[in-house]
């Protein structure tokens, strides 16, 4: 017989439960075992470990043996534990995966399963109790290109802060890979790989799996939410485009062309699916956006709507926060042509704009048709002949973001506005220090991944960090207790302004862009509750019960709602 023990606290002492057997077993613990030492106990284990990655398999070994208290201190340590259970480390965790690898967790769905995926989604333990899971194929992590099912780690880091940060319960989360081949050849060579041997397989034959995935999950778990962690082959590339703005500018003749925009159009109207990277990284930068424009403006003097907005980087992730970004303008009472207009993209081969030739589909909608001239290819060329007031880096260029960039920026803006987002820190556009040094302190920052405190002529300056793990657990969070039948722009939007507004006094007079993470239980329940309303007012609420609540009440609710270790 296995026998599995499972530690669990009564009174601050700790027992095990053994498998098939409820009662705690006298002398299989040791005499002397008190709840808030053996947090001591755990915290001092993980201090001792040098390397990050070492921390990373001991909180993965403690979240397995006694999830609850793992989940009590990433609650108490949020900003010890983010960097450990998400990015950057999380970073290191996918490339290294099957590597490190010692047990099964989540769900693992390969092309191989097409035809019977219902089979393998059965074989789920905690069928009834499923409300979130993260899917990704593993094409694009962070900024690390395709890891194919080397990206389980990062739908297992996400479930992680859903549960930390708005109390979702750990067994309502299902973390998924699919498995769709790889076409890094790295992994095709390496004996230890998880995954199928084999490259990705064409959009044809992705477009079938995925219809019978979303179709298995929805009919398996009808009350699931699911955030798609980029599914970069189809829909990435699609659900960065707003569906209503696609149709206005007749851009549906191209995109039936690659039969993109029919998928996007299908998932998003019949199921609770929400993207990640696109979706919830516009939210973050919006909302971190909305306060630096404001303290940008406020040291300038001039008004909100003077905003110039540069991109560095035209993909998935970069043209979704530039649509999300159109928000800012329009709240401002600017129509979406006015807003449109405030925003320019930079991709690899440098300012995007009509007279360049050929463009990809996603990057038409921003591309400028007020420049005729020459390709501009230099960031500090561009600077100057766009005179941006905020730089967003998406591009997975590490160090873009030169001393030459950030002074351009400085030296025409009092406060420029300077958002290095991509993931990880090590593909980060610019570091923390190097943007305080040569503005002379007077950046408003925010970067993907997590940057140290800087000491600036005496006073501390404090980096915001910009990731959509503020945003994608209260949405979450909304969407299983409003059981919403989508996810609309306009709940996107609303958690984007709840998080926005939910930065205390103290936290405003230190120039935080963020609220602290410290703070996530609070922040979560306040975007939910912003979220609930927005699905309400969309008609997308199933839980009717809800609506005649007040505010207060409602908030009260979520708090109870959220699960507690
Ligand atoms: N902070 C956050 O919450 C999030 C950050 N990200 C980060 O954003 C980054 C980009 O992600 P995706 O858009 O999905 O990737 P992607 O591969 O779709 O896009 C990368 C973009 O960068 C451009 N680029 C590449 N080389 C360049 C160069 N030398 N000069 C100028 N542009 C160049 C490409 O043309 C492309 O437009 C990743 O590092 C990712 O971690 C993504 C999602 C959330
Ligand atoms: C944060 C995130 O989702 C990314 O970098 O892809
Ligand atoms: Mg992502």
């Amino acid at each position: 017989m296995t026998i599995v023990l499972t530690p669990y606290w009564i009174n601050g002492v700790q027992k095990l439960k053994v498998a098939q057997s409820p009662k705690p077993k006298r002398g299989l613990v040791p005499p002397v075992l008190d709840e808030s030492v053996h947090a001591l106990r755990c915290l001092s284990q993980l201090r001792s470990k040098d390397k990050s990655i070492e921390k990373y398999i001991y909180l993965s070994a403690l979240k397995e043996q006694d999830p609850n208290m793992f989940y009590k201190l990433c609650l108490e340590n949020m900003s010890e534990f983010t960097p450990i259970i998400y990015t950057p480390t999380v970073g290191d965790a996918c490339l290294q995966y099957s590597h490190i690898y010692r047990r099964p967790e989540g769900l693992f769905i390969s092309i191989k399963d097409k035809g019977k995926i219902r089979e393998v989604i059965s074989n789920w333990p905690r069928i009834d109790e499923a409300r979130i899971s993260v899917v990704t194929d593993g094409s694009r992590i962070l900024g690390l290109g395709d890891l194919g099912v080397n990206g389980m780690p990062i739908s297992i880091g996400k479930l992680s802060l859903y549960i930390a940060g708005a109390g979702i319960r750990p067994e309502s989360t299902i973390p998924i890979c699919l498995d769709l081949g790889t076409n890094t050849q790295k992994y095709l060579d390496d004996p230890l790989y998880l995954g199928l041997r084999q490259t990705r397989v064409p959009e044809q034959e992705m477009t079938e799996f995925m219809d019978e995935f979303m179709h298995e999950m929805s009919v398996a778990f009808p009350k699931l939410m699911i955030q798609f962690e980029v599914l970069h082959s189809t829909l990435a590339t699609l659900a960065l485009i707003d569906w209503r703005l696609i149709y206005a500018l007749s851009f549906r003749k191209d995109f039936s062309t690659d039969n993109a925009f029919r998928y996007l159009e299908r998932y998003r109207n019949k199921y609770p699916v929400f993207n990640d990277d696109i979706q919830g990284t516009g939210a973050v930068v919006l909302s971190g956006f909305l306060n630096a424009a404001k303290l940008s403006s406020a040291a300038s003097g001039q008004p909100l709507t003077s905003h110039r907005i540069l991109f560095f980087g035209a993909g998935s992730a970069g043209v979704g926060v530039a649509q999300q970004l159109m928000s800012f303008f329009t709240l401002q009472g600017f129509s979406k042509e006015e807003a449109r207009r405030r925003i320019w993209l930079v991709d690899s081969q440098g300012l995007v704009f009509n007279a360049r030739g050929r463009l990809a589909e996603h990057k038409k909608y921003f591309s400028r048709d007020d420049y005729n001239g020459a390709p501009m290819t230099n960031l500090v060329e561009i600077i100057k002949y766009v005179k941006p007031t905020a730089l967003l880096g998406l591009s997975t260029i590490t160090g873009a973001f030169t001393a030459d960039v950030i002074q351009t920026m400085a030296s025409i803006n009092a406060r420029p506005i300077i958002f290095p987002l991509s993931n990880p820190v090590r593909l980060s556009e610019c570091s923390f220090a190097d943007a305080v040094q040569y503005t002379s302190g007077s950046v408003l920052f925010a970067s993907g991944s997590p940057f140290p405190d800087q000491e600036f002529r005496g006073t501390t300056l404090y980096p915001g960090q910009g990731n959509n793990m503020y945003i994608f657990p209260g949405l979450g969070l909304a969407a299983i207790l409003g059981r919403v039948s989508s996810v609309t722009d306009s709940m996107v939007e609303a958690s984007s302004l709840g998080l926005a507004d939910s930065l205390t006094a103290e936290e405003r007079a230190q120039g935080l862009l963020y609220p602290r993470i410290e703070r996530i239980r609070e922040i979560s329940a306040q975007i939910a509750k912003a979220v609930i309303r927005a699905a309400q007012r969309d008609g997308v609420d199933r839980n009717e019960s809800l609506r005649a609540m007040k505010d207060d009440d409602l908030v009260r609710l979520i708090r109870r709602k959220m699960w507690t270790p």
